[in-house]
C-alpha cells in the first residue's frame, strides 16, 4: 500500500485514505463515484473487513484506500504509520442521519496521531447522507460539527491544521463536488490550469468551463467563477448523451489522444446557450456553456465563432499536453 505525500510534481500518484465508522457510507461513496454504482443499489453492499485499495487513472494517478470502521487501526500488528506518512488526503465520513458524537471522538483521535507523522495532510470532513434531512437541519448539523471539531482542534493545540467540511449524499451531485474539490487539491498544476481556463473563458464567451474525468464525473479544474450546481449538472449530463451518441467512453479511455481525431460534440440549449465538449488527454473533457446570442446555427456567424472556440481549445489541449509530459518527465 505505498503512495506519496502530495501536491508534489515529481510524482504522479495521489493516495486518499477514506476512514468514518461503520455504515457511514464508504464503500457506497468509492462504488457510486468511481464505479458508477446506482445509489439505491448500495443498500446490498455487504460491511467492509480488510483495508481496500483502488487505482484510478485520471489527470493524476489516484489512490483510494478505504480502512473498514471495525478495524482497530490502533493495534500493534497495523502499519499505520506508514500508511499515514503515504497519503495526500484523509476523507472522514461523517453519518449525519446518525448520532455523530462517537465519530467526532474518533475523528479527533485520528486527527492527532495523523497530524504527529503527516502535518502537510488535508483534512476533509464529509458529513454525508444529507438528503434524509430538512435544509435548515442541514446547516445546523453542519454548524454543530464544525463547532465541535474546532473546539477539538483547539484542546489539541493543532488550530492551524487545514480541516475542510462538505455536505453530502450520493443521491445527488454533492458528492462529485465535494470529491472534485478534494482531488483538485492534490494537483500540483492546478493554479496554471485555472489560468489558462481563465483565458479560455475570457476570449471565447463561455459562461463556465470544466476540465472533467469522463469516467467519474469528477472535474479536476475549472475556471476561476463560482460553480453553479445546475451548470455543473447540465454539463456532467452531457458527457453522458455524447457518450451514447458516438462512443465517446472508448475512444477516451483508450485514447492517448494522438491517435485519430478527438471527439467533439456541441447541442444548443433552448435558452440560446451551447453546450460545448472537447475531448482532452488523459480521459478528460473540457466541458462548458457559451452564449452565442442571435446566431442561428446554420449561419455563417455561428460557424466561425464555433471555428474560433475549437481553435483555441486546442492550443488548451496542446498546452495541457505540454504541461503533463514536462511535469512527468
Ligand atoms: N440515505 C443515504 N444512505 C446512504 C448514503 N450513502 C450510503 N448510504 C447507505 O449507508 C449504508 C452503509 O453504507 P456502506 O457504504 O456499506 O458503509 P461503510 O462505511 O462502507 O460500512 P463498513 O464497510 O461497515 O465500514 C448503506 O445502506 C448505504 O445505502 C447517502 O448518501 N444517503
Amino acid at each position: 500500500m505505498e503512495g506519496h505525500l502530495i501536491p508534489d510534481p515529481t510524482n504522479e500518484n495521489a493516495t486518499i485514505l477514506l476512514m468514518g465508522l461503520r455504515r457511514s457510507g464508504k464503500s457506497s461513496i468509492c462504488k457510486v463515484v468511481f464505479h458508477k454504482l446506482q445509489p439505491l443499489d448500495t443498500l446490498y453492499l455487504e460491511s467492509t473487513s480488510k483495508p481496500t485499495t483502488e487505482n484510478f487513472r485520471s489527470l493524476i494517478n489516484l489512490s483510494v484506500i478505504e480502512l473498514p470502521g471495525q478495524l482497530n487501526f490502533f493495534e500493534p500488528t497495523y502499519d499505520h504509520e506508514k500508511l499515514f506518512k503515504s497519503i495526500g488526503a484523509l476523507v472522514y465520513i461523517i453519518d449525519s442521519q446518525d448520532e455523530y458524537l462517537n465519530a467526532l471522538t474518533n475523528l479527533s483521535m485520528i486527527i492527532s496521531y495523523i497530524y504527529k507523522v503527516n502535518p502537510k495532510i488535508n483534512v476533509e470532513v464529509l458529513i454525508h447522507k444529507i438528503d434524509g434531512l430538512s435544509e435548515d437541519f442541514r446547516l445546523d448539523t453542519q454548524r454543530d460539527i464544525m463547532q465541535r471539531v474546532g473546539d477539538e482542534l483547539l484542546d489539541l493545540g493543532l488550530e492551524g491544521l487545514q480541516v475542510s467540511f462538505y455536505l453530502t449524499s450520493i443521491f445527488d451531485h454533492s458528492i462529485y463536488e465535494a470529491f472534485s474539490r478534494i482531488i483538485q487539491k492534490l494537483i500540483y498544476e492546478l493554479p496554471a490550469l485555472e489560468n489558462l481556463l481563465d483565458l479560455l473563458v475570457q476570449y471565447n464567451k463561455f459562461e463556465k468551463l470544466f476540465l472533467f474525468d469522463v469516467n467519474s464525473k469528477i472535474y479536476v479544474a475549472t475556471d476561476s467563477s463560482p460553480v453553479d450546481i445546475q451548470t455543473y449538472e447540465a454539463c456532467a449530463e452531457f458527457i453522458d448523451v455524447t457518450i451514447d451518441l458516438d462512443g465517446l467512453y472508448g475512444d477516451v479511455k483508450d485514447s492517448d489522444e494522438s491517435k485519430g481525431n478527438p471527439t467533439k460534440c456541441i447541442s444548443r440549449l433552448q435558452n440560446g446557450s451551447v453546450l460545448y465538449l472537447h475531448q482532452m488527454i488523459r480521459g478528460l473533457a473540457l466541458v462548458g456553456l457559451v452564449r452565442l446570442d442571435n446566431t442561428d446555427q446554420f449561419s455563417m456567424e455561428f460557424k466561425n465563432a464555433l471555428s474560433l472556440i475549437d481553435f483555441n481549445v486546442n492550443v488548451f489541449k496542446k498546452s495541457l499536453e505540454d504541461m503533463w509530459k514536462n511535469s512527468r518527465l
